[in-house]
């Protein structure tokens, strides 16, 4: 992790990146980037006509540039959209410019969360148990390899979640400074 990183947020579709990241950078006073609303600002289209005209390749694509873009930034809040770590371009992108946060809860209640969600094409299928099921192993194990910190984001309020997530992120900071100063 960089000194002045950033932090991502990570994790399946409706357990909160972007609820808590807007959030996180509200308390922090820094900018805040959704991948997903990015890529619908610069296309002028919703993420579902993405999938509609260039399926999840053409849509990876595109979240693939605008992570590259916005990881250029430093002291940002980002919530990816829950399939970016699917492309080793964007774990190593926040892996190297970032404190990675991965926000987990049980399907039940991401399908309580998202039962009259229109904007999420992945879910939209007869058995979005089965789908969730089916995401969460394919990428538990990437999830696992990118976060520094992961933390349940449905069963604690939403204010303790960030004031944690904050308190780790101090915390990774203050072993970053201290490591540097022994190595000088
Ligand atoms: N802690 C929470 N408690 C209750 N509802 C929540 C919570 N976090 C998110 N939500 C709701 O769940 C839905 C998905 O949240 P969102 O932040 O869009 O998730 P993600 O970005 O991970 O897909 C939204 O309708 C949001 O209002
Ligand atoms: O899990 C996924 O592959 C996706 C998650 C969505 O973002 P959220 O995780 O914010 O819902 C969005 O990027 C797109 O629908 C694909
Ligand atoms: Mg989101």
């Amino acid at each position: 992790m960089k000194p002045a990183a950033n932090i991502y947020l990570i994790g399946l579709m409706g357990v909160g990146k972007t609820t808590i990241g807007k959030q996180l950078a509200k308390a922090l006073q820094w900018p805040f980037y959704d991948s997903d609303r990015v890529i619908e600002e610069c296309t002028g289209v919703d993420i579902p006509t993405i999938f509609s005209y260039e399926g999840e390749e053409g849509f990876r694509m595109r979240e693939q540039t605008v992570i590259h873009h916005l990881s250029a930034l430093q002291g940002i809040v980002m919530a990816t959209g829950g399939g970016a770590v699917l492309m080793p371009e964007n774990r190593a992108a926040i892996k190297e410019n970032g404190f990675v946060v991965y926000l987990h809860c049980s399907i039940d209640k991401i399908l309580h969360r998202t039962k009259h969600d229109t904007q999420r094409p992945l879910l939209r299928t007869d058995n979005p148990r089965q789908r969730l099921q089916t995401l969460l192993a394919q990428r538990d194990p990437l999830y696992t390899e990118c976060a520094d910190f992961k933390i349940d984001s449905g069963v604690l309020p939403t204010k303790t979640v960030v004031k944690t997530i904050l308190q780790q992120y101090q915390a990774a900071l203050e072993d970053h400074e201290r490591i540097a100063s022994c190595t000088k």
